[in-house]
């Protein structure tokens, strides 16, 4: 081979810049480089954090075994011409609090975040993962004024992936024979659906009674409060960085995956000018298509009204920022 090759010099790997080094967003770090899915740029506002966990990751690749870099960074210039932005910059929520109790604090992080990183990436997408997630992936769009398609937020994946992991408990089976469904918001309003929960293709409402499928919903909605109470410092982080990463990878290989994600909905499910967890194929584009589902009338009012909860937050959030 000769190594001077052009073809061999310019090949370039995919780029993500992860805003935010803390548990989430090192861990997310981590999973990306170590599956050799882009290097990445972890950025932080503490100096020399991002740094710190950047050369601490980098230090074992010789035993994971995978080509990204990584590089640690205080300054959004190192974010500069990335394929994807990952934003997990703001506080995680400690025991007695909701996420809607982040609103106000983590708006102004996550604002300052999207309009910075899309100075330096003016075609990235954007990957909200910051609470309250809806709220924050909708700031996100206006700070950016990319489109639509373009933004979009995680939260089903996981809300859905405990739903599996759950259900896989209860019957005794391995997670990989569960498919499990969850919309909506990502608050305690999130709407599981176990009429498209599956095992093997057999829906779940054959294998267990309404009383045992109620509470696994109760649980899953409560999933994320239950790690808090238990951490006492902060929230959930390897599931979610484990849901993010698939949602990375779906997007940078564009594998067009049907995953519950939260996407702008114009008309959709009756629903405007809002972001809500959805079923949605993604690809390289981003949200490349939403799916409309069949709804009950019973589900169709709790979409409904986990939407209005959203809603109210997001105005309440514009208006703190003067953005409304
Ligand atoms: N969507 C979802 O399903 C999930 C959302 N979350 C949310 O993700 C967020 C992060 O959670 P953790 O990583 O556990 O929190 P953490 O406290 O471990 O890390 C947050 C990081 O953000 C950094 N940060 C704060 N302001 C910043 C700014 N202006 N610019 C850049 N970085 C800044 C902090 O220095 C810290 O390192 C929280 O809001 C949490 O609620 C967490 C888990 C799941
Ligand atoms: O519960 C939290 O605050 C973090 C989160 O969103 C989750 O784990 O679902």
């Amino acid at each position: 081979m000769n190594v001077s090759d052009d073809s061999f010099l310019t090949c370039q790997s995919a780029r993500v810049s992860v805003i935010g080094a803390g548990n989430v967003g090192r861990t997310l770090t981590q999973r990306i480089a170590e599956k050799n899915l882009a290097d990445v740029v972890l950025l932080d506002i503490i100096e020399g954090l991002p740094q710190g966990i950047a050369l601490d990751l980098i230090a074992a690749q010789g035993i994971e075994l995978h080509n990204s870099q990584i590089i640690g960074t205080n300054s959004y210039e190192d974010t500069a011409n990335s394929d994807l932005v990952v934003i997990t910059a703001g506080r995680p929520r400690t025991p007695g609090m909701t996420r809607d109790d982040l609103t106000q604090i983590n708006a102004k992080i996550v604002v300052n975040a999207a309009q910075q990183a899309i100075k330096y990436s003016p075609n990235a997408i954007f990957l909200v993962i910051t609470n309250p997630l809806d709220v924050m992936t909708y700031l996100t769009w206006k700070a950016t004024d990319l489109p639509p398609y373009q933004v979009m937020g995680m939260a089903g994946v996981l809300d859905s992936s405990r739903l599996q992991t759950f259900i896989a408990m209860e019957l005794g089976i391995s997670t990989a024979n569960v498919t499990a469904m969850v919309l909506g918001g990502h608050g305690d309003l999130m709407l599981p659906l176990p009429r498209y929960c599956t095992v093997n293709g057999i829906p779940i409402t054959e294998l267990l009674d309404e009383i045992t499928i109620n509470r696994l919903v109760e649980r899953t909605r409560n999933g994320g409060a239950e790690i808090v109470k238990l951490l006492q410092t902060g929230g959930a982080y390897y599931a979610p960085a484990s849901s993010a990463c698939l949602m990375v990878e779906t997007i940078l290989r564009n594998q067009s995956r049907l995953l519950p994600t939260a996407a702008y909905l114009q008309g959709e499910y009756g629903l405007n000018d809002i972001f809500l967890g959805v079923p949605c194929l993604l690809g390289c584009s981003g949200v490349k298509q939403i799916l409309e589902v069949t709804l009950t009338e019973i589900e169709k009012q709790a979409l409904n009204t986990s939407a209005t909860s959203v809603r109210k937050n997001i105005q309440l959030a514009l208006e703190s920022l003067g953005m409304s």
